[in-house]
This record gives structure tokens, sequence and C-alpha cells, in this order.
């Protein structure tokens, strides 16, 4: 296919479905968890036992860099399988009755790069959980409800965050709406990008990242020394890059700032949230949804709901991806190694 696939939704068949689940369990059987090495290794082996159309539609989604998200739908989840929204990601078994679940999501991560993630997030579990979480209604993480989670890049602070974020629907009863909002260029004056291209805004580690959002009270914390030096400094960073026709954006507005000696970027970048908010889109996320979001070319976040805890509460699972494993090396270890 030549032109860029415009459908944001690839729905697959029943039969693809039941292929998958059984495939996805037999997985679960096999391994100990989603950080198993030996898992991880074979990903993407593995992956290629995925419908062709499916992974030939996520293929020309990463390849095109057109649209900012895409969904694939009709995975079957067991919703007794699953059994009740935890109230808290620590403390869950290894491995989850998810598990299934979270090698479904795995798979899709190895069709677009190496899934990666953070010693400073949910004691660096690689398959994050998002839903809500008790004491936390108010505040502006993947775990609040009560206000709308603002439109951001996933971790956008950071140099080597993910180039696409996969969200996968478990449960959403109430049909609680993620949101997303695409770059319009063309709704930019020439001014405004030209200053959004430069780096001239300050940006800050998000709350997820502290550690008095992720520690256990056991561990040192030396790991959030590195986020606590970026909370301090005034890292400058450029809004939009890459291709000036079709930019890639980085953006958090809910924790960046513009310098107050700079009126012309503090202009710019009110433009750019506007053309954001502008842009604005509901996606309802069904079980069995994979939300695949490139993270150079769209921003998302959540509407705000009433969480009820009491085991049917929105449930969501969430992997970043990186295509450049290369970059981070140095925060690694070991080659292999997955947290930055
Ligand atoms: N505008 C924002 N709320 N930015 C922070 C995003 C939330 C963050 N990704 C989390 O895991 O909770
Ligand atoms: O809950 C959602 O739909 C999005 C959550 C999110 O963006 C996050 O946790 O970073
Ligand atoms: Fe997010």
């Amino acid at each position: 296919m030549m032109t860029p696939a415009n459908d944001p939704i690839h729905v697959i068949s029943a039969d693809e479905a039941d292929m998958i689940e059984n495939l996805t369990l037999k997985l679960a059987q096999q391994y100990s968890g989603p950080e198993d090495e030996e898992l991880l290794r074979e990903l993407p082996v593995i992956a290629a036992d995925l419908p062709v159309a499916q992974r030939r539609y996520i293929r020309n989604f990463a390849l095109d860099d057109h649209n900012g998200y895409c969904v694939i739908r009709g995975h079957k989840i067991d919703d007794e399988r699953i059994g009740d929204t935890p109230a808290h990601w620590r403390g869950r078994p290894t491995p989850s009755p998810e598990f299934a679940e979270e090698i479904l999501m795995l798979l899709h991560g190895a069709l677009l790069g190496e899934p990666f993630a953070w010693r400073t997030q949910q004691d660096g579990r690689l398959v994050h959980d998002i839903f809500p979480i008790k004491g936390y209604e108010t505040e502006q993480m993947g775990i609040g409800s009560t206000e709308l989670l603002t439109l951001h890049t996933e971790d956008a602070f950071h140099p080597y965050r993910a180039d696409f974020l996969l969200l996968g629907c478990l449960r959403n009863l109430k049909g609680i709406a993620s949101i997303v909002a695409d770059i319009r260029v063309d709704q930019l004056s020439d001014e405004h990008i030209d200053i959004l291209m430069q780096d001239r805004f300050i940006i800050r580690p998000d709350d997820s990242h502290l550690a008095e959002n992720n520690l256990t009270g056991h561990e040192d914390g030396a790991k959030f020394s590195e986020i606590d030096r970026l909370k301090k400094d005034d890292v400058r960073v450029a809004v939009l890059w890459g291709d000036r026709s079709k930019p890639y954006i980085r953006i958090d507005p809910y924790f960046m700032e513009v310098p107050d000696d700079d009126p012309e970027a503090k202009e710019a970048f009110s433009a750019a949230e506007e053309m954001l908010e502008r842009n604005v889109a509901d996606v309802v996320l069904e079980p069995g949804d994979i939300l695949i979001i490139n993270n150079h070319r769209l921003a998302h976040g959540r509407r705000a709901f009433i969480a009820s805890y009491d085991g049917r509460d929105r449930w969501l699972k969430r992997v970043s991806v990186t295509t450049d494993f290369r970059k981070s090396r140095a925060q690694r270890g070991l080659a292999t190694a997955r947290l930055i």
C-alpha cells in the first residue's frame, strides 16, 4: 500500500481474535512474567504469528508517520480471568492473572521497536497499570480521575521518551474517553513555527516520576537523583522539531514554563496550546482495544471521571516503545536491559 492508511481503527475478525487469544494464553503458561528475559528476546519472533493484515496495518502506520494514533480492535478479554481492577499497581502477583494481555501488548510493541520502561515509574515494571487509585483523584497522573488529564507527550521531559506508546484496554464500563490532539501545522503562523522550533521552553519531569509517588520507603531513592536534577534545572527545549511541514511535537504545558523575559516565546507557546485544544477528539477504548500512539505526532490525555473503587473501574495497560535502543545504552547497564 503506497498511501497513508487513513482508517484509524483496524478491526480484527472473530477467528483472528480466537487465534491470538490461544497464542497469548499458551505463552502465558510458558514464561514467568512480562520481564522474563527469554520472552523479551523472542517477542519479535513470536509476533510473526500475529495475523498478516494486522502486522501490515501497524507497519504502515509506523512507516508513514502521518496519523497520530491508531486502534487495533477486537481482541478478546476474559473479564472473569483478569479479575477485579486492582486497588494499586504495587503488590500484584507475577505472573498476574492478566499476563496474557500483557504479552499481547508486548507483542504489539515488538512490531514497532523495543519495549522499555523507567526505573522511576511503577517500581521499574515494564508493563504499567493505569487505573484510578484512592487518594490520587486530583493528581495529573494516569492514576488520577476527577480532573481532566491534560494533553501531553508521554514523558515529554525526557530525551529518551517513547517513540510509540501503547495503551491496552482491559475494562472501561463507563466508556471514559481518552483524548487525542493532532498537530495541525496549517493552524500556526510561520513566525510561531520558527520560534517553536527553538530551545526556548522550560520543561520539568511530570509527577509520575517523582520519588514521593513511587517509593516504598525501603529503597534508597538514588535512582530519582536524575529526576531531581531535571526538576531543578531549567532545561530548555523546542516544542516542534523535524520536518517543518509535518513537524514532531514535544509538549506537556502543565509541566512547562516559558521564561518571563521571552514574550515572543510565550505567545508562540499559547498558539501551540490553542492549536491542540482546537483539535482535541475523544477516543473511547473498549476492552480488547490497543491504542497505538505516535508519541511525536500526537498529544494525548483523558477525560475526568468519578472512580468507584469497587473492582469495576476503568483499567488500561501501558507500554513504551523505542525505535532506538542505542541512544539510552549508557543508562541501561546491559545491552538487553530495558530500564532507563
Ligand atoms: N499533563 C500531564 N498530566 N502530564 C503527566 C502525564 C501523566 C504520566 N504520564 C503518568 O504516568 O501518570
Ligand atoms: O487513561 C488514559 O486514557 C490515558 C492515560 C495517560 O495518558 C497516562 O497515564 O499517561
Ligand atoms: Fe500519557
